[in-house]
């Protein structure tokens, strides 16, 4: 394969950012048809794409169609097994955005459709695993100099999100990045989770419950407390703290300046998660395609996507039970070990 002609499906946020990226800044890939089940979405992806994009409403017209040779899926993470399978019976490599599936029985689903077929195609949308920071992280820790890892800290905040935000969604939508970005920090594995509720934060009007922290202890023993709080109100806010050891290391929001005025001192916060990662999505997609143009995948896999989906299922069930979950992979098969 010398190009990557590519279907992307559902065409919504990410859906046209992933398509101005790969139109524009994507070595060796080229969007060729674009769908959604609202031909409106549809269109509009297709004026990015530019002239000549085919223009579909079901997936699996696009994904068989023969000029393509690639996919990626833009849906709601719902959505995401149905095109996936799609991608797979027709043996073309397919990038999912995160999460893999928004539950752990679609997911096992998407790795046994992967054995079956013999062949690697799947890649899932962590893009936190090329953030240049959280690699300058895994070196440090990798490097030994600080000692083992023990203790994480990690907030993942948000200015605000949209009204059919859930409950559910603060783990299975935005703590899944955490899921799968601090094993892999890390190299341990999730044992067990736990998620509490504090008060809710008085500007929630419906029922979700934000902020949750969320306890979770890999096999190893080390202990990550997460505040997921997406009605912060001032921005968009991820940091990682690894206690070590020996030491401390700690990765802050990216810096701007800092600035002296009206007898302040303050810097800026990134708004939201486009500004905040827009290099990583250029290196992972790039990646991705390096990676499919050789018959390969890079990144999370078809696996570590469904891992991840257990340890959410585990998460979404202790925000009611509130006691600690087990997180039961039953271990890594052959086809997926590294
Ligand atoms: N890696 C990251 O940081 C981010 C990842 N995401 C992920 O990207 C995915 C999409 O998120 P958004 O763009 O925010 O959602 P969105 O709701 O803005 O867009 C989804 C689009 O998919 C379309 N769609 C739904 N079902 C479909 C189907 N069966 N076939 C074709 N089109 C369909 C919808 O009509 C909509 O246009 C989610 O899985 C989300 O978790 C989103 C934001 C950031
Ligand atoms: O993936 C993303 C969104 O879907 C999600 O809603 C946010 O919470 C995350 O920070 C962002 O990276």
């Amino acid at each position: 394969m010398e190009n990557l002609n590519i279907a992307l499906i559902g065409c919504g946020m990410i859906g046209r950012e992933h398509i101005e990226r790969i139109q524009n800044r994507i070595r060796g890939a080229k969007i060729v048809a674009v769908c959604d089940v609202f031909e409106e979405g549809a269109k509009k992806g297709a004026e990015i794409a530019g002239a000549g994009t085919k223009i579909y409403t079901d997936f699996n017209e696009a994904i068989n169609d023969p000029d393509v040779n690639a996919v990626v899926v833009t849906t709601p993470g719902q959505f995401h097994k149905g095109p996936v399978l799609a991608a797979i019976k027709a043996g073309k490599p397919v990038f999912s955005e995160k999460p893999l599936a928004n539950t752990a029985a679609d997911g096992k689903e998407i790795v046994e459709a992967e054995m079956a077929g013999g062949k690697h195609l799947v890649q899932v949308g962590f893009m936190r695993r090329y953030d240049r920071g959280y690699r300058q992280v895994k070196e440090l820790i990798d490097s030994g100099k600080f000692g083992a890892p023990m203790v994480i800290k990690c907030t993942h905040r948000a200015d605000g999100v949209a009204d059919d935000y859930t409950t559910a969604m603060a783990v299975t939508d935005t703590a899944i990045h955490e899921i799968d970005v601090l094993p892999w920090l890390v190299n341990d594995e999730w044992d067990e989770v736990q998620c509490i509720m504090p008060k809710t934060n008085s500007k929630v009007k419906n029922a979700l419950k934000d902020p949750q922290i969320m306890i979770m202890k890999t096999k190893g023993g080390i202990i990550n407390m997460l505040e997921v709080n997406v009605n912060c109100g001032f921005g968009y806010d991820i940091n990682c703290e690894v206690v070590c050891e020996n030491g401390v290391v700690n990765l802050p929001c990216p810096s701007f300046p800092t600035v002296r005025y009206a007898n302040e001192v303050s810097t800026k916060i990134e708004d939201n998660w486009i500004l905040r990662f827009i290099d990583s999505y250029d290196v992972e997609i790039q990646d991705w395609v390096d990676h499919a143009l050789k018959g390969e995948t890079g990144g999370s896999s078809a696996w570590d996507g469904y891992v991840a989906s257990i340890t959410a299922d585990a998460l979404v069930k202790s925000q009611t039970s509130g006691v600690p979950e087990k997180v039961v992979t039953g271990g890594t098969p052959d086809f997926y070990k590294k």
